[in-house]
């Protein structure tokens, strides 16, 4: 089942959410104004009619955001989202629903559907996911750091098997007031200890993923994992993890002999869950859009994101 729905924003940059009205599917969920295509119809055509039937607007201009697949019990649906910036008319709820304008970082207070989770993250937190190079001295690694922070990276894995505790510890410290200065998030690759003193979030290897019984870190503090087939992804949904890394999607130089999973399998895994995932191996940051098209947060990597 194709449902396209919009993102749309007041003046203050607020976002439209309406409430499900009781007897359909996700009864009292809030959720983007939208429905499903319906036969013979284009995704764009049915988002014109659907916003038109249930608020009342004409749609100017609406550009692709994110393509969901989700797995519900008693469906599949691909959840279309479009940003609609431009707009005849005031919104109102013409079939009786509740609806509510939130600011940006009050989304996640409105209980919604499974579908729409990854939808809020790609509306709140970064495109992409820049994991660092592990062979690096610390002096060099944090000047790669400064320039990647000035190109716009605001999420940051720290890498680096096989150094030192206390150096550890010591580039972790410097990398910290590099990022926030950046307003930018840090995670550190394996160390929980280390994470949870230094106030950093932890992004878990799926070896450690899968020894877990419990979120190893509070809530607010956030913890990601990286992640290669339905069990693992199934495991990081049910410790309640803020975000995945899913891969091979392309073949690459530092995996090499690890089978490329491709688009239509990222897609695959992707709707048996609702947590957040950004696609990893042999992308580029100008992946995104793609990304996006097969329900990720945008794309993660190493050497292609580090600046040269
Ligand atoms: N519009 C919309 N539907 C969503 C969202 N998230 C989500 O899981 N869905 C699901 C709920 C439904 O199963 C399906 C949309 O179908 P619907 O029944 O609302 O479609 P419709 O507006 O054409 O309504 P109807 O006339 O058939 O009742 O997609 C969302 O954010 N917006
Ligand atoms: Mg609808």
């Amino acid at each position: 089942m194709h449902v396209v729905a919009a993102v749309l924003r007041d003046a203050r940059g607020r976002i439209l959410l309406a409430r499900r009205t009781a007897g359909r599917d996700l009864a009292g969920a809030w959720e983007f104004p939208g429905g499903k295509v319906e036969p013979g119809e284009s995704p764009r055509e049915a988002l014109d009619r659907e916003l038109h039937e249930e608020l009342g607007i004409r749609v100017l201009d609406a550009v692709p955001l994110v393509a969901v697949p989700q797995a519900y019990p008693d469906k599949r649906i691909v959840l279309d989202v479009y940003t609609v910036d431009s707009y005849d008319g005031t919104p109102r709820g013409r079939e009786r629903q509740a609806l509510a304008w939130s600011p940006l970082d009050k989304l996640r207070g409105y209980p919604m559907p499974p579908a729409d989770r990854p939808v809020v993250s790609v509306l709140t937190r970064p495109p992409r996911y820049l994991i660092s190079p592990e062979s690096l001295q610390p002096a060099a690694w944090l000047a790669q750091l400064d320039k990647a922070l000035a190109a716009g990276a605001r999420r940051v894995q720290l890498r680096a098997r096989g150094m030192g505790a206390q150096a550890l510890a010591n580039l972790a410290m410097d990398a910290r007031t590099r990022c926030h200065a950046a307003g930018a998030e840090l995670l550190v690759n394996g160390e929980a200890g280390l994470a949870a003193d230094l106030g950093l979030g932890l992004h878990l290897p799926a070896r450690q993923l899968m020894a877990l019984s419990a979120r190893p870190l509070p809530e607010g503090q956030t913890v990601a994992a990286s992640c290669h087939d339905a069990d693992e992804l199934a495991q990081a949904e049910v410790l309640g993890l803020d975000f995945a890394v899913l891969g091979p999607v392309r073949a690459t130089e530092s995996h090499p002999g690890a089978p490329a999973m491709g688009w239509e399998h990222f897609s695959r895994l992707r709707e048996a869950v609702s947590l957040p995932i950004y696609a990893l191996g042999g992308l580029r940051p100008a992946d995104v859009a793609t990304a996006r098209r097969h329900g990720g947060q945008g794309v993660a990597g190493i050497r292609a994101f580090w600046p040269k």
